[in-house]
């Protein structure tokens, strides 16, 4: 088991996010939680990637972790190619990185000239260069128009699968969860808990819609 949650609770002084959350996660494994907005999506990433104290048992075999925020965070005045020469001194992996991820003919850019699919795209590329053995993805494609999103989608698929990477995206677009992973489990409103469990494989799109608006309440 790569991650492993262990009856995990989680308040905000009166505010109780999560109450006895369990959840285990293989190598290997494309994993999307799917809830609505203010669950508290973004504060279990945070629990995962050890920036949030909580009760409970948390079980981590692994040693690299790569974090995808919703919007990306370069440095203004650095290139892309000077971003990523941040994270990997090797600039062979640094230039194939940015070809498989179609940057390459715009490595000398600023990020102010960059569209935001491609920042988003700069920011993957940051995550991947480090080779995570886990990789967290906190709604990446959220401001991004809806072409552009499953092109990004669709390249950040063949490099998350080329690298056998662990992947857990939280969203709460169901498309988004169906596109990027192999298990999706529903969370509640809060105090939010894990209220379902597909895997993505062996239902189609409207079942698992009807599904999971009937687990919402719908
Ligand atoms: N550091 C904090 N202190 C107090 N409350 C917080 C803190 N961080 C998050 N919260 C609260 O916890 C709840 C869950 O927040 P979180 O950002 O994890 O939800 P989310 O599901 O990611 O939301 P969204 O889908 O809107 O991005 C919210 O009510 C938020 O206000």
């Amino acid at each position: 088991m790569l991650l492993k949650l262990e009856n995990v609770s989680k308040n905000f002084g009166k505010l109780c996010i999560f109450k006895n959350i369990n959840l285990s996660i293989s190598k290997g494994e494309k994993v999307a939680l799917l809830g609505p907005s203010g669950c508290g999506k973004t504060t279990l990433l945070r629990i995962i990637a050890g920036l949030e104290n909580v009760e409970g048992k948390i079980e981590k075999n692994f040693d690299k972790i790569g974090y995808i925020f919703q919007e990306p965070r370069l440095i203004p005045w650095k290139t892309i190619y000077e971003n990523l020469k941040f994270v990997s001194e090797d600039s062979k992996k640094i230039d194939n990185i940015l070809k498989s991820l179609k940057l390459y003919e715009f490595k000398d850019y600023y990020p102010i000239k960059l569209s935001g699919g491609m920042k988003q795209r700069v920011n993957l590329a940051r995550a991947l260069l480090i080779k995570p053995d886990l990789l967290l993805l906190d709604e990446p494609f959220s401001s991004l128009d809806i072409h552009i999103k499953w092109d990004l989608i669709k390249d950040l698929n063949t490099q998350i699968d080329k690298n056998h990477i662990t992947t857990i995206l939280v969203t709460h677009d169901l498309k988004e969860a169906l596109m990027l992973s192999d298990k999706i489990y529903v969370l509640s409103n809060r105090p939010t808990k894990i209220i379902g469990e597909f895997l993505t494989s062996q239902i189609n799109e409207s079942d698992l819609s009807n599904e999971i608006i009937k687990l919402w309440g719908g």
